[in-house]
Formats: C-alpha cells, structure tokens, sequence
C-alpha cells in the first residue's frame, strides 16, 4: 500500500462562524494540515453554506492549503473566483459538470490542484480517462449537504478500489494522486479508512465537536494521530 504521508483536513462547517479566522488559526497550530472549505448551493445540495469572500478573508490567517469542496451546480464560473480568493485544491462533483474533462483543465489553468468527489453512489467510471488530469480524489463517506452525519461503512471498498487504481497509475508513471475521505471521520474509524488506503482525512464535528466536550484541538488530533499509528507504520 502506498498511502503515506497522511493529511489531517479540519472542515470548517463545524467550526464558530462568528470566529472563524481564529479557529482556523487553532486548528492549524494544533497539528492539522489543511483547512477543508466546504461550498454548498442550495441547489446541488440542500444546505447553503460560504463563497469565495469567506475564503478570501480566512487566506490570511494561515499558510495551510486551503481545500475547497465545491458542491454546487454549474461549477465552472466559481472556480476562477476561489482560485483568486486564494484556493489551493479544488474538487467537483462529476455530476455537477457538463464537461469534467473541461472543468478539471479549468482548475489546473487557474492554479490550483483538481480534485474529482464521489458520492457514495457515484459509479467509479468517472475516473475512467481522466486520471492523468487530476491530482485528488475526494471519496464522499456520507451523502452531501451537512455536516455531522454517520460513516457510511460501504465507502471502505471504493476507497480500496480507488487505491488501486491511484497505484496501478503511480507504477506507470502518473503523476501523484492524493486520495481524501470526506464524512464521518472519527479517531474510532480513522484508522480502518486509512488502511482501506486514503491519505487525507477530513473531520469536522469531530474536531470542531471538542469545543463543547471540553477538549482542547490539540488533544482531538493526537486522538487521530494516535490511531493513525499503526496504519502510517505499515506504510512507512
Ligand atoms: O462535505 C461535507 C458534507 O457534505 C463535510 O466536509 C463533511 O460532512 C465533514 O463533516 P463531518 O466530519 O462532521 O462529517
Ligand atoms: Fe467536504
């Protein structure tokens, strides 16, 4: 399995809104890796969440990459505007775009990294002709639109199947291809998905959650990293 190093991405729908560019000051100095900056349209999915000003204005507060997943419908006219507002990684959903293979050049053009998301019903053949042009995977573990839903156990075997592909790729001389999880993600399940072979986790309530557990950010992601442990020494 080639699935090291692993990523920690704090989303940051869980987090205090009225604060935001301080908390993702605290999750970033408390060990994460990546801000993940969720998007949501009210028409892709249900819920409505931020824009490319929020990103704009949390650009400053840290050197962290920032990782927009953008749930939305048309996608193409956002992505020049997170790009400009500061975005690092931006991921779609293939069923959002009339033409993925346009969208992801779209991305690429922009300056930032592309990532593909699959829904837990999303058919794998999505990849198929265009892994040379992507440089993320997001597999969604629970159905989009809000934050806070359980783990649904079936994405193991996509996150398996797409760990293979992403190796099968590597050994023939493609580029790297960083495999995310999205929904869920727990210290309890952290280490079974990253075994299942992803390399980037994102957690929002169970990071953001600590605040009303009386925990600090710090002692929430040494409970991920602790349970990374055995999956990060097998890769190693
Ligand atoms: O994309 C998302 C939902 O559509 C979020 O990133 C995801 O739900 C993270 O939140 P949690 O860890 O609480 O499940
Ligand atoms: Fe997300």
């Amino acid at each position: 399995m080639a699935n090291g190093p692993f990523r920690i991405a704090p989303s940051i729908l869980s987090a205090d809104f009225a604060r935001l560019g301080e908390e993702v000051e605290n999750v970033i100095a408390a060990g994460a890796d990546i801000v993940h900056f969720d998007v949501m349209d009210n028409h892709y999915v249900p819920n409505l969440t931020i824009g490319p000003l929020v990103c704009e204005a949390i650009r400053p507060r840290t050197k962290a990459p920032i990782d927009v997943h953008l749930m939305v419908k048309p996608v193409d006219a956002l992505v020049p505007m997170f790009a400009k507002a500061g975005a690092d990684i931006i991921s779609f959903h293939p069923e959002a775009s009339e033409h993925v293979d346009r969208t992801l050049a779209l991305i690429r053009e922009n300056g930032c990294k592309a990532g593909l998301a699959f829904n837990p019903a999303t058919p794998l053949h999505h990849l198929d002709h265009v892994m040379d042009r992507i440089d993320l995977i997001l597999v969604m573990s629970v159905n989009p639109g809000f934050g806070g839903q359980g783990f649904i156990p079936e994405a193991l075997v996509k996150i398996a199947q797409i760990r293979r592909r992403i190796d099968c790729h590597a050994a023939n001389g493609g580029q790297p291809i960083w495999l995310e999880v999205d929904g869920g993600v727990k210290p309890s399940n952290i280490g079974l998905i990253a075994e299942a072979g992803a390399d980037t986790f994102v957690a929002g309530s169970a990071i953001f959650g600590a605040r009303g557990a009386d925990r600090s950010y710090h002692e929430v992601l040494a409970d991920f990293r602790n349970a990374l442990e055995p999956a990060a020494r097998r890769a190693a």
